[in-house]
């Protein structure tokens, strides 16, 4: 599919030129017209290398204004693993993503009346956030630092959004000469490799994956890449080992494969990215990333959360607040919450027992159960918690700090 966005454009300007090839060996077809003035026409293919791509490899920065519009523009990955999670997280944050029908690449979110939600692929997101056509994303981590290339107008916002967990993994045969290798280290001092014969690895991450060789010292590799199924390449005998994602181990073990020591590139969960110049010069984004952020936070927050309640006997609620604290579980976010419950007997309001209301990580419910009970507690009650809105979220902070604004 070619999108053609039109923007009028001095010809002269113009500038038509085939991409260079990445690590691909056959040439890109990818052509691009691209200007450097605002109004110009812009050719969109689905080729493999976009001018936004060919920017972020050079490594210059993308638009040197950022593009006038009134909206702040959110990207939501189009179809795949991540597509579903990310709607439903931002449902759990009473943010309901309103798309028309799923043909349609543009949704509104009536909570964010300044913000549109545009879908797209995951590694689009990441170049569209570079070339100014995005403000805000969700991808994962792999995917940005592969597409992002370390581009410095690239700035994640929250760094675990708690789904779309893997992570990119070297991964060899457990067979034949790998029998015996169970490290990197082993594996860079096969005797097999050398010139002539480096060890050939098999990868869809052909920015990651050189990298993390050259930073490891192991030269001699060479690198091949295909879109998907690369856990049949050492068998298929096109390669000696794969660098791919790993989530479960399934894929690697159905195909006698096994991961070793040291050979994990990175650790990697869906994520909120913003672009720098977009939160610096967009009207209204730095607000909305707040909003987004704090809602997160609340969220994610208490999502590992429960809240419990139980009643326990004590003579005031000094004499309870020291029996509750001195059980490890029992000290909550900030402590626990102590109130007297009023009974009447004999015509007399009095207090017998106080209510104590804490919240405890869902990991540790019965231990915190468990520690309720051996200080007295009873008609213990648990419920799950929505939001947590705490005085300020750090990673709020920790933005600013990064914009220096
Ligand atoms: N087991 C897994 N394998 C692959 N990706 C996973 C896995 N678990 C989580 N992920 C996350 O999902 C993302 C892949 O999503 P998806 O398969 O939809 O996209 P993609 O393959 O990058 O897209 P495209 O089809 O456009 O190439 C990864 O980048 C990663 O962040
Ligand atoms: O550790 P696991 O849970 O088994 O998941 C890992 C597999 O999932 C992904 O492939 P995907 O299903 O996206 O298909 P693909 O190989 O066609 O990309 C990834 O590329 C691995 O092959």
């Amino acid at each position: 599919m070619s999108i053609l966005n039109l923007r009028q454009c001095p010809s002269s300007s113009l500038s038509l030129s085939p991409s260079p090839p990445l690590l691909s060996p056959s040439p890109s077809t990818a052509f691009s017209v691209i200007s450097n003035r605002r109004r110009c026409l812009r050719l969109v293919t689905s080729s493999s290398v976009s001018s936004v791509q060919r920017s972020v490899a050079n490594g210059s920065p993308a638009p040197a204004v950022v593009v006038e519009r009134n909206q702040i523009r959110l990207g939501l990955p189009s179809k795949g693993r991540m597509a579903a999670d990310a709607i439903d997280l931002l449902k759990d944050c009473q943010l309901f993503v309103k798309q028309v029908n799923p043909r349609q690449y543009v949704a509104q979110i009536p909570q964010l009346p300044n913000t549109e939600v545009w879908f797209q692929r995951p590694k689009d997101i990441v170049r569209k956030l570079l070339s100014g056509d995005l403000d805000l994303g969700i991808v994962g981590l792999d995917t940005l630092s592969e597409y992002g290339q370390e581009n410095e107008d690239l700035i994640i916002v929250h760094e675990a959004l708690n789904f779309g967990d893997c992570h990119l993994s070297i991964a060899i045969p457990n067979y034949g000469i790998f029998e015996n290798i169970n490290s990197l280290k082993e594996l860079a001092q096969m005797p097999q490799w050398n010139e002539e014969r480096p060890l050939r690895l098999a990868t869809g991450f052909t920015y990651l994956g050189p990298k993390f060789m050259k930073e490891n010292g192991i030269k001699h590799v060479t690198f091949s890449t295909a879109d998907g199924a690369l856990e049949a390449a050492p068998a298929m005998g096109i390669a000696d080992a794969i660098l791919d994602l790993v989530s479960s181990g399934t894929t690697l073990k159905e195909n006698n494969l096994k991961e070793i020591e040291g050979g994990v590139v990175l650790e990697s969960q869906a994520a909120l990215v913003a672009s720098r110049r977009a939160l610096t010069e967009r009207k209204g984004a730095l607000n909305t990333v707040h909003e987004i952020l704090e809602r997160l936070e609340a969220h994610l927050k208490a999502d590992g959360q429960f809240t419990v309640v139980a009643n326990m006997r004590g003579n005031s609620a000094d004499e309870v607040a020291e029996r509750v604290l001195s059980q490890p579980l029992l000290s909550g976010l900030q402590g626990p919450t102590i109130s007297p419950v009023y009974v009447t007997k004999d015509g007399k309001v009095s207090v017998d027992y106080y209510a104590i209301v804490i919240c405890v990580p869902k990991k540790a419910l019965y231990d915190s159960v468990k520690q309720l009970r051996a200080v007295g507690g009873s008609g213990v009650l648990v419920s799950p918690l929505t939001y947590i809105f705490d005085e300020d979220t750090p990673r709020w902070g920790q933005l600013l700090r990064n914009l220096r604004v």
